[in-house]
């Protein structure tokens, strides 16, 4: 389990602080909603350990999370878009996932098994430019699941999406996450989104977490 305990931390300026207390289950989806500027994004970041509370415990199956800097958490964080480089093709963009040091030949099959996982066999070589943005999501979900981390951040992952392809990644989202055991927290404004893929679902009210 992912536990949050009273996560606290304040912008400089800011009166109250955040309070964040939350529990994620591995295989599951939880949803955070909030409106606009109530701090989806501070808790992301506090997850992910591009800020840090001033107090507070975050832990992983028990074991304590706060110390580590981002890069070695066990955490990967997809946005609503950006999240490739545009002028490397899809499969170097998913073997950005491989540990370092794998070995070539290894790390294209890994890189063309985690494609057909998403739905993206035979476009290991299309530049990701000439992607579409739900083709974009998906080689991210590839990275990410080669990167094998138990928690993965979704920041309005679907925003950008029409609503065919937005209810194909939600759906692709939900086999993952089931099939890897990873704890997904999805930040999300659309009800839609939460309805279909959230086990569990926190609104942020007043700085705080409430179960909605
Ligand atoms: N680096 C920063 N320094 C000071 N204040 C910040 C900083 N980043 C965010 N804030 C403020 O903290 C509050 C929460 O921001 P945050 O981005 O977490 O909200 P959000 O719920 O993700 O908003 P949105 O839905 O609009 O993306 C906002 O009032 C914002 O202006």
């Amino acid at each position: 389990m992912l536990r949050a305990d009273d996560l606290v931390f304040a912008y400089p300026g800011q009166g109250e602080p955040y309070r964040f207390t939350l529990e994620a289950m591995p295989g599951t989806v939880t949803a955070i909603s909030g409106a606009s500027g109530s701090g989806k994004s501070t808790l992301l970041d506090l997850l992910a350990g591009f800020i840090r509370p001033t107090s507070g415990s975050l832990s992983l199956d028990g074991v304590g999370l706060l110390s580590l800097p981002p890069e070695t958490r066990p955490v990967s964080l997809l946005l609503q878009a950006d999240n490739l480089f545009e002028h490397l093709s899809a499969a170097e963009n998913a073997a950005l996932g491989l540990p370092r040091g794998t070995p070539k030949a290894d790390g294209k099959a890994r890189v063309a098994t985690a494609l057909a996982e998403v739905g993206l066999s035979g476009f290991e070589d299309r530049i990701a430019s000439n992607l579409s943005g739900g083709q974009k999501q998906r080689v991210a979900l590839a990275r990410t699941l080669l990167r094998d981390r138990p928690v993965l951040l979704l920041d309005e992952p679907f925003s950008a999406l029409d609503d065919e392809t937005r209810k194909t990644t939600r759906e692709l989202v939900g086999d993952l996450t089931r099939r890897h055991g990873w704890h997904t927290v999805l930040v999300s404004h659309h009800a839609d989104d939460i309805a279909a893929l959230a086990e569990a679902h926190y609104r942020i009210v007043d700085g705080r977490l409430e179960r909605a």
